[in-house]
């Protein structure tokens, strides 16, 4: 058997991934037609490139498909319960930077940190009969987030895009989500409370526990991470 990395199969997130992984003379290349999800790992043996979104990644990881995968920290922290029981990180790839956060309306001049924002949750559902609404596609993240932080008159509705539109849609009066240059934010009437920051999350190379790590494999992987100046943990 060979060693399956995974990448993410299109846009800025593919195209980093091969220029970190030719700088290091491991060269990745899309194969077939361009739009074909098939690729190729040249210039060394036994390792086989797998084209996946990068949301996908994780459970791939988790189920031991691929033995590498790159993907966002922040999808890794989200979907896998107990993360680090999964999978390793093996190398912060440094490009892929987003900042997963909590914003509330500009409008709220009275809510700036997370304990305005508990005060303003209780007052919005004894107002409203309903607990405030809080739009975001990473549930395990922002859950946890707000617990250790002691918000709990909550409820997370779930947005999987567009979510800075959830506020003027009157779907949610608050979000968690990733921002990089903060224009959706600011175009969206929206700021972000000033302890808010859940996650800096960057693409990283992760290594799958639950793979099977026979002999081809490791051999391949030893091979892989010394030419990537890598530490490999113990399997
Ligand atoms: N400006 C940005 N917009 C979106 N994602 C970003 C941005 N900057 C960094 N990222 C990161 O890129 C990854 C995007 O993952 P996501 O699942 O949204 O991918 P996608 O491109 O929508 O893939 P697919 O549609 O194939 O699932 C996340 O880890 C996210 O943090
Ligand atoms: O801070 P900014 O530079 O404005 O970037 C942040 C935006 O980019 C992403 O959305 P994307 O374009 O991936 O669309 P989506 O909302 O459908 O996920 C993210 O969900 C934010 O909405």
């Amino acid at each position: 058997m060979s060693l399956k990395i995974g990448v993410p199969s299109k846009g800025r997130l593919m195209e980093n991934t091969f220029q970190w992984f030719g700088e290091r003379g491991v060269a990745m290349r899309q194969t077939g037609n361009g739009r074909e999800y098939s690729g190729a790992v040249e210039g060394i043996d036994g390792v086989d490139l797998v084209l996946l979104s990068a949301g996908e990644i994780p459970r791939e990881l988790a189920a031991g498909r691929i033995h590498l995968g790159v993907t966002g920290s922040d999808l890794v922290r989200d979907k896998l319960a107990d993360w680090q029981a999964q999978v390793a990180e093996l190398a912060p790839l440094g490009f892929g930077h987003a900042d997963l956060i909590i914003a509330v309306p500009a409008v709220w001049i009275d809510v700036d940190t997370l304990d305005d924002l508990d005060a303003a949750a209780a007052a919005f559902r004894a107002a409203h009969g309903f607990r405030l609404r809080i739009a975001t596609k990473y549930h395990r993240l922002v859950r946890d987030f707000l617990t250790t932080h002691g918000v709990a008159d909550y409820q997370l509705v779930d947005s999987q895009g567009a979510t800075e539109g959830t506020v003027k849609n009157l779907t949610a009066e608050a979000i968690a989500d990733i921002t990089s240059s903060g224009e959706t934010l600011r175009a969206n009437h929206l700021k972000v409370l000033s302890d808010g920051l859940i996650h800096q999350s960057q693409a990283t190379l992760f290594l799958s526990r639950a793979a099977v790590w026979d002999a081809p494999e490791r051999a391949a992987l030893t091979l892989l991470s010394s030419r990537l100046g890598l530490s490999v943990p113990q399997l």
